[in-house]
């Protein structure tokens, strides 16, 4: 059974080979129950091969995953956890939404019915077509519909809003939040970077099959770039304050402005630049692009 102390999803060594390709390499992860991880990477990182481990839809090469504690391989036991939204939503083209969505719950580990036609609402699905003739967005909608109606312990969520519109995005980002204050454990994994930074409390960054960072949002921030631009009374000093603690880059903007990329915290230089004569600073912090970009640059992927 659950016991508290078992993360939702723990990777050990997990390591995955097509052929020649190495698409995971020993990835060791931990997702605590309650917490919405955000699962990021370029294209080609390694990302839905992971997922596809978790859910034993495919054995690892080298160590393994385990959902609350329970072998991946075991199939039935952590598919009773979890529930799922795969990248590429398929749906049998003869069946109607409302038949697929009973389907999905009769296969589930238990669906709130009521919570589920509240949702169908939300999306502004209607369940009385064929899944033939429905767009891809309302195919995601009916595997999000029935994922978010499961009480499953954990949600896994490959890409799940990439064929939503805006609205839909929201009802999404309302029901995520329902999730977790259900005490659900959400995995999601996205390209989305509004979306990972509006909904996720931590994040992993796949590069290459190798996980190269698992942080706080906030952390993530702090730890990277800070941008700084200081204004002087007059000119700016020669050598435009390269020496500033933590410099990475400095560019003259006009006469008496800088702007400096500094790494790591900016403690050290703000306590040094306040000794200069200045007129105005502005602090600004990377957006999560751009400290993805930082990431996801030089090598590629
Ligand atoms: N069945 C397969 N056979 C051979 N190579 C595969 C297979 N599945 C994935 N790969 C390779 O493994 C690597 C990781 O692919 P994966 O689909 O996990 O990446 P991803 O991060 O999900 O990418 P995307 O964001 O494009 O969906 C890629 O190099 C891919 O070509």
């Amino acid at each position: 059974m659950n016991t508290p102390t078992q993360p939702a999803i723990r990777t050990e060594g997990l390591t995955k080979r097509f052929g020649p390709t190495l698409a995971l390499d020993h990835l060791d992860l931990e997702v605590e129950t309650g917490e919405v991880f955000g699962f990021l990477g370029p294209n080609g990182a390694g990302k839905s091969t992971t997922i596809r481990l978790i859910l034993g839809l495919i054995r690892p090469t080298a160590g393994r995953a385990l959902i609350f504690g329970t072998d991946a391989a075991d199939i039935v036991a952590s598919h009773s956890r979890l529930a799922h939204v795969p990248a590429d939503v398929a749906l049998w083209p003869d069946l109607t939404g409302a038949v697929v969505l009973a389907l999905l719950a009769a296969l589930g580990p238990g669906t709130d019915r009521g919570y589920r036609a509240e949702v169908v609402d939300r999306f502004a699905l209607d369940p009385d077509r064929r899944c033939a003739t429905y767009s891809t967005g309302n195919r995601q909608k009916v595997a999000l519909i029935a994922a978010f109606a499961t009480r499953a312990q954990l949600l896994i969520l490959d890409e799940p809003t990439t064929g939503l519109d805006p609205l839909m995005e929201q009802q999404f980002r309302i029901c995520l939040r329902e999730a977790t204050d259900r005490g659900q454990t959400v995995f999601l994994s996205s390209h989305q970077l509004a979306e990972v930074d509006a909904v996720c409390d931590r994040v992993g960054i796949l590069r290459a099959g190798r996980l190269v960072d698992v942080a706080g949002l906030t952390e993530l921030r702090r730890l990277r770039t800070t941008e700084l631009t200081a204004t002087y009374a007059g000119a700016v000093p020669a050598g435009l304050r390269a020496d500033l603690p933590g410099v990475e880059a400095v560019h003259r903007i006009s006469a008496s402005t800088i702007a400096v990329v500094l790494s790591g915290a900016p403690g050290a230089a703000l306590q040094q630049l306040a000794t200069d004569d200045l007129v105005a600073v502005d602090v600004r912090e990377p957006s999560l692009e751009e400290i993805f970009l930082g990431y996801y640059g030089g090598a590629g992927s």
